[in-house]
């Protein structure tokens, strides 16, 4: 399989304070299932968010599908953007708006200024929103205010907005933290989909080492700004996830249903 994303030594210092993210490099190739891990505050959002340059990074390379993305023009720049969806924890929806017109808004990064501002989406866009939202479940919602929705069903426009996008690559920033076992597991679920159906590769952060080990090809393990652990969940001992956590035992909380949990999966 061919990489589709390779971070080399990939760095982020917040104004004088201690690097958040120190020397970082790994590489996904297409089609790949990843999750990080790590205690609160090792950096695993602003790892994220460098990627897609949401945070502007420190020092180090970030190439996506071939590309320096240090070195791209604003116009590439609003390209590559378009190629990463992402998700939140608190799904950014806008609340006063319909589910149909925040997934649309997915399709702004394809569009003029003008054209955006006005919500002009054509027939194809249209059609695409109806279809993701009967993928995801969500086909009697369409016309909804987003409040009046559950978070489950959030989350769920979250990810619609970012499959309208078309793109290469999903990166989800602690998509479950807000929601109960049930709804996680239909997020996790639909994210799976997500990755073997469609093919498109997927980098999650995430709480739960459970889930994590159900889920992934490839976890990585970060803690204070460095990573720790690259490998498959097979090879995410005890002994590892102590490692990955530190000392402080009390970040292990698994606290999802059952359902969730995978063969020999470690609880502490
Ligand atoms: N905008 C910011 N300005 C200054 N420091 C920041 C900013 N964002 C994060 N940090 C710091 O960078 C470090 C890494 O934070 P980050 O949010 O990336 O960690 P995290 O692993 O995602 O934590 P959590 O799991 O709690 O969300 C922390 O020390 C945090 O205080």
């Amino acid at each position: 399989m061919s990489k589709l994303l390779v971070l080399d030594n990939l760095s982020k210092r917040y104004n004088k304070d201690a690097m958040a993210l120190e020397n970082i490099s790994f590489s996904i190739k297409n089609g790949e299932f990843v999750s990080i891990i790590g205690p609160s505050g090792a950096g695993k959002s602003t790892l994220l968010r460098c990627i897609n340059r949401m945070v502007e990074p420190s020092g180090g390379r970030i190439v996506f599908d071939g590309k320096d993305t240090s070195r791209l023009s604003r116009g590439a720049l609003r390209q590559f953007r378009s190629k990463i969806g992402m998700i939140f924890q608190h799904y950014n929806l806008v609340d006063r708006l319909s589910v149909a017109e925040n997934v649309l808004h997915g399709r702004l990064g394809y569009k003029s200024a003008i054209a955006g501002a006005f919500g002009i989406y054509n027939e194809q866009e249209k059609r695409q929103c109806q279809q993701i939202l009967q993928t995801l479940g969500l086909s009697e919602q369409m016309f909804k205010r987003c409040d009046q929705l559950s978070g489950g069903q959030k989350q769920r426009v979250g990810i619609a907005r970012a499959l309208i996008q078309q793109p290469r690559l999903m990166l989800c920033d602690e998509p479950i933290a807000s929601l109960d076992p049930s709804s996680s597991k239909v997020i996790m679920d639909h994210l799976r989909n997500i990755n073997k159906a469609m093919g498109i590769t997927v980098l999650v952060n995430l709480h739960q080492v459970d889930v994590a080990i159900k889920y992934s090809d490839t976890i990585i393990g970060v803690n204070k700004g460095k990573i720790v652990f690259n490998g498959t969940p097979e090879e995410l001992t005890t002994d590892r996830i102590h490692h990955i956590y530190g000392s402080d035992k009390g970040e292990l909380i698994m606290d999802e249903a059952p359902s969730f949990k995978a063969g020999g999966a470690v609880v502490v």
